[in-house]
């Protein structure tokens, strides 16, 4: 697969007397890129991402195209023009409108590089191709090869979000089923995941699922070894159902092999499966090419099948019965715009998103009226419970563990054996609500039963506005014992409880937590590991989706620096104006 790439551009002033003495300069620039990049910046995979640098440095036009030429073989998706010297700016700028591009000009003022990077800036701006502007804050000495710690973090984050556009281009999302119980995110937009995002939507009805099961479509050796992985690492939690709507225990006997089998159904018709092939199944075994995807569940499977929360649990977590593995995106009650917003996450941490309901917001003074614990610290402003109706990532009970020892959620491939079993023995599996799930199957009850720094992440689409972004960075907390049994059980305690502080900045949505919660656009968020807040502001800027919320400092906006001549003050406004000027990427 020719996986994408950041496309380095050593650019350079035409007058060959004086770019002697500075190619090599311009060359250690491009250079000193590419090794910050690939040796920090991994994708998805875990693989590290791969830069190439134009063949020579570009004086003009027929240099430009040359280059142009060698990307687009390589499939460069973002390109990184490089400078220490006064250069041509639209002679040499990268105007291929698929690429998304950024300009380092190295601040010194012997051959001035932020000079052209102000001029070329002023070109992109005008011709309508956004770029971001990268420049060190202090000016360097001529001979020196360093990049700047200001100027790594921006390179490394404009590489990250490019390297995720390119991840997302030309994949596709798959609905298992149809519309959720009216729930509008679940109506998959064709023309916002086309033409915002360049993915395929696809439908699959859920039936295909019985019919692999049923004509036995799946690997029957990965099989034997997923159902014995799970009785031996999946433990069935409390049967909360009223005695005589529980099921029998050879009727759940038999809907744990079905939830092993639709799990791995479920991957296979997402991303194909070799071994299918084998088994005279070819077309099955091509998968969809899915980056990511939704189940519907309710009401048409789980009024009468198993329900999929085992399958949306362990999909969607880094790790299975074949050990760590990259998550697969699987949004539940088809929610296609949550799926996007846990894609988005992903794509920024490499580690898994647990989908959740943005369910309660809880007072201090309700949870003093209801409970007699004044809540304190992270607590004190009160919180927001997310819960999933049955199904997140394991990850998310906060059990695995960094070197130093902190509760984490990792990168998957950063996941030990030590995580994994932590993280399945924090972890129930209760039968489900007979009352919502006639069906029956196992839904994934745990806590995140640690203190994290984590992003709550939400995509919504508003006529008249188009796709937004919601953005709120805070920490999962956790409440004393008797305080989380009180108000967990006034839900329903067989599924996943977070409790979430967003963190407050004392000023309009991020004002109270009952703001955000108010705010929110959807039942619907996903949160993931880490403050990310201003990773998704920059990808969200490449895909021209205005963010209409967030809680990151002012200082860490990075956006294309043609934004700004929409308006500098209402970062808000200005990015809705940016935006609807240049339109999705993909028309
Ligand atoms: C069981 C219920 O139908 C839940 O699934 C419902 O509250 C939701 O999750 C709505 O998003
Ligand atoms: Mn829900």
């Amino acid at each position: 697969m020719n996986k994408p790439k950041i496309g380095i551009r050593p650019i350079i002033d035409g007058r060959r007397a004086e770019r002697a003495n500075l190619e090599e300069k311009v060359m250690s620039m491009a250079m000193a890129a590419k090794i910050l990049i690939e040796e920090n910046l991994k994708d998805t995979d875990g693989e590290y991402v791969q830069c190439v640098i134009a063949d020579s440095t570009i004086s003009g036009s027929a240099q430009a195209r040359d280059c142009a030429e060698k990307f687009a073989r390589e499939n460069v998706v973002g390109t990184l023009s490089v400078t220490s010297c006064w250069c041509y700016g639209s002679e040499t700028m990268d105007t291929d409108p698929m690429t998304v591009k950024a300009v380092w000009g190295f601040n010194g003022t012997e051959n001035p590089g932020a000079v052209y990077l102000a001029a070329v800036l002023s070109a992109h701006a005008q011709k309508g191709y956004p770029a971001f502007s990268i420049y060190g804050k202090d000016v360097q000495d001529k001979s020196d090869t360093s990049i700047p710690e200001d100027v790594q973090e921006k390179i490394l984050r404009f590489a990250r979000c490019a390297i995720a556009v390119g991840t997302i281009r030309g994949k596709s999302y798959v609905n298992i089923g149809a519309v959720s119980m009216g729930i509008q995110g679940s109506y998959c937009d064709d023309n916002f995941f086309q033409k915002y995002l360049g993915i395929r939507p696809e439908f699959v009805d859920m039936i295909e699922i019985n019919r692999r099961i049923k004509e036995e479509i799946y690997d029957k050796e990965e099989y034997e070894r997923a159902y014995k992985w799970t009785l031996e690492h999946c433990q069935e939690g409390m049967d909360n159902n009223p005695d005589k709507m529980q099921h029998t225990r050879s009727q759940k006997d038999e809907e744990w092999k079905f939830i092993v089998k639709m799990t791995m159904i479920i991957r296979d018709i997402m991303l194909g499966n070799p071994k299918l092939r084998d088994q005279g199944y070819y077309e099955e075994s091509l998968g969809r090419n899915a980056i990511a995807g939704g189940f519907q569940g309710q009401r048409m499977w789980s009024d009468w099948q198993p329900v999929g929360d085992f399958s949306e649990a362990f999909l969607n977590s880094g790790f299975d019965w074949n050990g760590p593995r990259k998550p697969i995106i699987l949004a539940t009650e088809n929610d296609t715009l949550n799926a996007v917003s846990m894609l988005f996450g992903h794509l920024m941490s490499n580690g898994s998103s647990v989908f959740a309901d943005v369910r309660c917001y809880w007072s201090p003074e309700a949870v003093k009226r209801v409970t007699g614990w004044e809540p304190e610290g992270k607590a004190a402003g009160g919180f927001i419970h997310l819960i999933n109706s049955g199904a997140a990532a394991l990850d998310g009970t906060g059990q695995s563990r960094d070197k130093a020892g902190n509760q984490v959620m990792k990168p998957w491939y950063d996941m030990t054996d030590a995580d994994v079993d932590a993280c399945l023995r924090a972890t129930k599996w209760c039968p489900a609500s007979a009352g919502y799930f006639k069906g029956g199957g196992f839904s994934s009850q745990f806590r995140t039963a640690a203190e994290m720094p984590v992003t709550l992440v939400r995509v919504n689409l508003i006529a008249g506005a188009g796709p937004t972004l919601q953005i709120a960075e805070g920490y999962t907390i956790t409440l004393p014992e008797e305080v989380h049994q009180i108000i967990d059980k006034r839900t329903d305690p067989t599924w996943p409880t977070t409790w979430f502080a967003p963190n407050l900045t004392g000023r309009g949505a991020f004002g109270s937590v009952y703001s955000v919660m108010a705010k929110w656009g959807s039942n619907h968020g996903a949160f993931v590991y880490g403050h990310i807040g201003k990773d998704l502001i920059t990808l969200a800027s490449m895909l021209r989706i205005p963010v209409s919320m967030h809680n990151v400092g002012y200082e860490d906006v990075f956006r294309p620096h043609c934004w700004d001549g929409f308006g500098t003050d209402g970062q808000e406004s200005a990015d809705y104006r940016a935006c609807h000027a240049y339109g999705a990427m993909y028309r």
